[in-house]
């Protein structure tokens, strides 16, 4: 099988090391460019030793998109939008798995309210997928643009599908409650960030609105445009990384019994590599460190409520594992290729 010529944009940030460290045993890819807007010129494995590699990183220039199949951008968000045109005018076949925001919305004006950003090439939105491929894997196939889902929708969103699919008009409300690792934030120095400031203490944050609300509230209206809006709070608690969900849905009718609920979640996702629901335990960070998995577990707690637990690593599943698992299905590999047994990396 020929190899896919890839690049990956954004090399120096947690999403982009760990695509790097993901890629380096996948069989069919060939790994030709690594760009970074600090370091360039600068040796890769000088930056990060552990890293066994020649390559040397090189300023973010479109024109690479010549010698590309397939490129991953994980810059952020606003950044993408500004070149993805000319990489396209450099090679009209190229892939683009774009991490940050920037092709997660169709709509380009509730991108430029939530991220108070201009859109560059709203053009180009109508042609990008939702990169979730449990829900949009065949739309994925054939898709050149892909908007990689946030760390916390992936989460929520793998937790509510089911759910919502069967109950369309039934929902009440939704509520959903996310730790997250520190790492979610990115490698950019910030005094909130700091060791001090984050070790022994657990933060709320984005109490009034977080930039993820409209992307999940978009994808859930994908399903029924009955649905409530999503109540949604992030928390940054002091752990490198992971991400747990808890979401709690209030229903306008009565419930079956809770195993009847809980089939309906092994029906959905019995086929799905990287979706396992646990059968008594509630699922932990811990579980999926390192891993592309997301673990759920629900509970039926009244008539009419439920509760749904979701974990995920917000830089695999969150973000570099699911680029690739995008990538595998749109070459054609299979979708496991180079996403088991995850080396651990920050
Ligand atoms: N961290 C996470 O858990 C997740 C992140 N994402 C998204 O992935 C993208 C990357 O995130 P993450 O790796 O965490 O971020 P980091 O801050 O760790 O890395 C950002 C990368 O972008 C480069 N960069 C920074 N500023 C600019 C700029 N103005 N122009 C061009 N390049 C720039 C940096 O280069 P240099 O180091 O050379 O300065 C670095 O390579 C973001 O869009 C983020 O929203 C998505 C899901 C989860
Ligand atoms: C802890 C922390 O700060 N998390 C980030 C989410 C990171 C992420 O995955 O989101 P994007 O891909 O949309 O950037 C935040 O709340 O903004």
């Amino acid at each position: 099988m020929n190899k896919v010529k890839v690049g990956i944009f954004g090399a120096t940030g947690y999403a982009g090391l760990n695509i790097f460290r993901i890629l380096s045993n996948h069989p069919y890819v060939d790994l030709k460019y690594l760009s970074s807007h600090s370091y360039s010129g600068e040796s890769y494995k000088k930056l990060f030793p552990s890293f066994n590699t020649d390559m040397v990183l090189k300023t973010s220039d479109p024109e690479i998109a010549r010698d590309l199949d397939a490129c991953f951008v994980a810059l952020p968000a606003g950044e993408t939008s500004k070149f993805v045109t000319k990489l396209i005018e450099y090679n009209n076949n190229i892939v683009i798995i774009d991490l940050g925001a920037d092709f997660r919305f169709k709509d380009k004006e509730i991108y430029e309210k939530t991220y108070g950003i201009k859109h560059n090439c709203p053009e180009i939105l109508t042609s990008s997928v939702y990169g979730l491929p449990e829900i949009n894997r065949e739309k994925i196939k054939k898709a050149k643009i892909i908007g990689n889902p946030g760390c916390y929708p992936t989460s929520i969103l793998l937790g509510l599908y089911p759910i919502i699919d069967r109950f369309k008009g039934s929902i009440e409300n939704i509520i959903a409650d996310s730790k997250s690792g520190v790492s979610g934030a990115g490698r950019k120095l910030s005094k909130e960030f700091l060791f001090c400031e984050v070790n022994e203490s657990v933060r709320p944050y984005g109490a009034k609105f977080h930039r993820h609300q409209p992307e999940m509230n978009d994808q859930i209206r994908l399903i029924s445009k009955d649905a409530p809006e999503l109540i949604f709070t992030p928390h940054l608690i002091p752990m490198q990384r992971g991400i747990l969900s808890t979401i709690y849905v209030f229903f306008k009718e009565d419930l079956p019994e809770e195993e009847k609920l809980k089939r309906l979640y092994y029906e959905r996702y019995k086929d799905e590599k990287f979706v396992q629901i646990l059968e008594n335990e509630l699922p932990t960070t811990a579980m999926v460190r390192s891993s592309n998995l997301c673990a759920i577990n629900i509970c039926k707690t009244s008539n009419n409520t439920i509760k749904i637990f979701s974990a995920i690593d917000n830089l695999i599943k969150g973000a570099s594992g699911q680029a690739v698992q995008n990538l595998n299905i749109i070459f054609g590999f299979p979708e496991e290729l180079s996403l088991t047994n995850i080396p651990e990396v920050i």
